[in-house]
């Protein structure tokens, strides 16, 4: 049986909602929710394929679209290749021209309809949301002032989640300021993780665990307990070894010169692109990079952007 090689496209609003549409009752999968798009036609690319059934099936043109994963999986009846394509801007509003209904959901949204089996994993990965926004250094023990730099916090609009990174910090310290993170941000829909011991992470009560690169080289496998385990990693060698652990997402830094870093020579676009090919992760793009260079990281592979400076007020300012 040949695979059946289709374009699927992610269409993404800048609230990172998601624009799913309902498979008629009759066609393959019928009564599933989809991502929209179609087969690849002989003679042409992914994503002239992505536009050309976009513009048949919701009257739109997308007029940016980066590659997001690919995805093979066997039916029973039919095998198909998913090639699937963020579109995070457009020409025109979308319509069901064929009748079908559509919606704009969120991630925690999707889990609740019915997908193709198939688009599992892109489900999946949209769940972890473009933004990791990692703490400031901070004076070791100085809850207070943790306090005050949480609450000045702006959440972006596509969401973000925050890894607390105070290596200064003693455990008990760090402790406290992992469940005061948890309860200030959990409410606010920023999911906390702690870049810690698993066992002082535990007993926090943080449910997600960052490794840095040395505790990633150092595992023999993927620390229990956690709904959510990633790595801070440098080269191919640490991505491999994420992969291999079965870790939910890598750092892949420095992807440009930083300021805390100052000696350290930044991979660049291209090189970041072609390690983060070698392995099938989420990767984030860190080092020297704010919230604005989101799309550029998408363009070069990236599942978003992670960073310390370019996310925070600066300090001093009105809260
Ligand atoms: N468009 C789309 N197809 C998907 C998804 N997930 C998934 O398994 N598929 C499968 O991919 C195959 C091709 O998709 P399609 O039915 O949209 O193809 P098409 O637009 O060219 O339609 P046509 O068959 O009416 O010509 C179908 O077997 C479908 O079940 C998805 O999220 N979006
Ligand atoms: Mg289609």
């Amino acid at each position: 049986m040949a695979r059946l090689h289709v374009a699927v496209g992610v269409i993404l609003d800048d609230r990172q909602r998601v624009l799913v549409a309902r498979r008629a009752a009759h066609r393959h999968q019928g009564g599933r929710w989809e991502f929209p798009g179609g087969k690849v036609e002989p003679g042409e690319t992914v994503v002239q394929a992505l536009c050309r059934e976009l513009e048949e099936e919701l009257a739109i043109s997308p007029t940016r679209t980066s590659p997001m994963m690919r995805i093979e999986h066997d039916y029973p009846d039919r095998r198909v290749s998913l090639d699937v394509h963020r579109v995070s801007a457009w020409r025109g509003e979308p319509r069901g021209l064929e009748g079908q209904p559509l919606a704009w959901l969120r991630a925690t949204e999707l889990a609740r309809r019915p997908f193709p089996q198939a688009n599992l994993p892109i489900i999946r990965r949209l769940a972890l949301p473009p933004f990791l926004i990692i703490t400031e250094p901070l004076a070791p023990g100085d809850l207070a002032g943790l306090a005050r730099r949480l609450q000045s916090l702006a959440v972006p609009a596509r969401g973000a989640w925050l890894q607390l990174r105070l290596p200064d910090w003693d455990d008990r310290a760090y402790g406290r300021a992992l469940a005061l993170a948890i309860r200030t941000l959990g409410p606010r829909g920023v999911d906390v993780t702690a870049n810690r011991s698993p066992a002082v992470a535990r007993r926090a009560g943080g449910h997600a665990l960052h490794l840095n690169a040395r505790a990633l080289m150092a595992c023999e496998a993927r620390p229990e307990g956690f709904v959510r385990v990633g790595a801070s990693c440098h080269s191919p060698e640490e991505l491999a070894r994420a992969e291999a652990l079965g870790l939910d997402y890598a750092l892949l830094s420095p992807v440009a010169a930083t300021a805390s870093h100052p000696r350290q020579v930044p991979l660049g676009w291209e090189r970041f692109r072609d390690w983060l090919g070698r392995v099938d992760l989420p990767v984030y793009a860190l080092g020297g990079l704010g919230p604005e260079a989101l799309e550029l990281a998408w363009a070069h592979g990236a599942h978003g952007v992670a960073g310390i400076r370019g996310f925070w007020p600066p300090r001093g300012s009105p809260p």
